[in-house]
């Protein structure tokens, strides 16, 4: 692979062809240098020409709007809080606890403005029978009743589906850039994908009601806390924006069918730095169109330690990593923290009962009371912050 030790201060978000990763040939190796110069250096791009089948995008691009026009009441029948796995409809919020790079270790609360719908394939709760309670966090989602929205949960299963075998390839080839064996983060999953349960949502980003108040903000800048997240940008309606190494806010607007691919918290962390999870924010449309959305969060298996990392990058990508470190206009805290030497799962539930002591308590009362076993610690978030899956 030719060497480009060059950071680049992107001033816009870079297009990635995926076709050209799927053979052999010089055009491959040119998007393997691409990519592995985003890697390090934006943590953001549009991948255009993906595998996912543009059919089933459009029907997740139809029915978004719709389903936030169903009736409150049946919206509300499927709540989030009635869901022991988290999955479900999350009204628009004030606040919710996520990961922001803020100068410190783990999640804050921070400001959103979204009504949305936290959906995943069902999963088998069976499977982990025997298992600890913590691995009783994935499961069946909550779906509005077939009548009153036809065909919706099979377009979004399909649409899952597809999206989570482009994630496993994709990160094939994120280690195959960095100059690892095509097959060295399959460490980080379960080979058994059923075990594996990443989590989608449908967002809506109401417009603005008060443009002076700075807290009314689709989601304020974070960095999102799993592996890879896939955005699809489900109306023409821009906002998500991206900050770059010189900390410059870059605008990252609708394109026609492409996803959005950023890197989250867990891969800047299993590659101890060298991949950026790249702050980014949401500002709510100036209205009077509504911006929609579906991200799609990949995440580690709930049977790994991140802490338990030593990629073996070769000499050339770690001096990228270094020239990018003497760029930034503020230091990656990839650093392990107590919980990062804990199983990944075990992680998990524990920031999601901190953050839903009820939830906790009602769905996982053996976990909630060996976490808390004084009771519910006080909270920093409003009561119905939520963290991304
Ligand atoms: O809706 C978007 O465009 C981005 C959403 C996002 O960043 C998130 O949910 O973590
Ligand atoms: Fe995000």
């Amino acid at each position: 692979m030719a060497t480009t030790i060059t950071p680049t201060h992107y001033s816009s978000i870079p297009t990635l062809d995926y076709s050209k990763s799927q053979k052999p040939g010089p055009d491959r190796d040119a998007f393997l240098v691409s990519l592995r110069d985003i890697l390090i250096n934006i943590g953001f791009l549009y991948l255009s020409n993906h595998s996912v089948d543009m059919q089933v995008v459009n029907k997740v691009i139809e029915y978004s709007p719709k389903f936030f026009q169903l009736p409150r009441t049946l919206k509300d029948e499927i709540d989030f809080t009635n869901s022991p796995a988290f999955l479900g409809y999350f009204n628009v919020g004030g606040e919710r606890v996520i990961h922001a790079r803020s100068g410190t270790e783990g999640p804050s609360a921070i400001s959103e403005t979204r009504e949305q719908f936290t959906f995943a394939a069902d999963r088998d709760p069976k499977l982990f029978d025997g298992y600890p309670e913590w691995a009783k966090q994935d499961g069946s989602g909550l779906w509005p009743p077939e009548e009153a929205i036809p065909g919706f949960k099979a377009a979004l299963v399909e649409y899952y589906a597809q999206v989570e075998e482009l994630s496993y390839n994709f990160a094939s080839l994120i280690a195959e850039a960095l100059g690892l064996d095509p097959a060295a983060f399959e460490q980080w999953f379960d080979q058994d994908r059923r075990k594996m349960q990443p989590r989608a949502k449908l967002m809506r980003y109401p417009p603005l009601t008060n443009p002076s108040n700075p807290k009314e903000t689709g989601i304020a800048s974070h960095e999102d806390r799993g592996f890879l997240t896939f955005l699809l940008q489900a109306s023409n309606v821009a906002g998500l924006e991206v900050r770059n190494l010189s900390g410059e806010w870059l605008p990252c607007p609708p394109i026609d069918g492409t996803f959005v691919v950023n890197l989250g918290r867990a891969l800047e962390k299993v590659s101890r730095g060298v991949c950026l999870a790249t702050s980014h924010r949401v500002l709510s449309p100036p209205g009077p169109e509504v911006r929609y959305s579906v991200p799609f969060f990949t995440n580690v298996s709930m049977f790994v330690r991140i802490a338990d990392a030593d990629p073996q990058f070769p000499q050339e990508v770690w001096e990228m990593y270094r020239a990018r470190q003497r760029k930034l206009d503020r230091p990656v805290e990839w650093v392990y923290s107590k919980m990062d030497k804990e199983l990944a799962g075990l992680t998990r539930l524990t920031y999601k009962v901190k953050n839903h002591p009820e939830m906790g308590m009602r769905h996982h009362p053996v976990f909630f009371k060996e976490v808390f076993p004084n009771g519910p610690i006080s909270k920093t978030s409003t009561a119905n912050g939520a963290i991304t899956a």
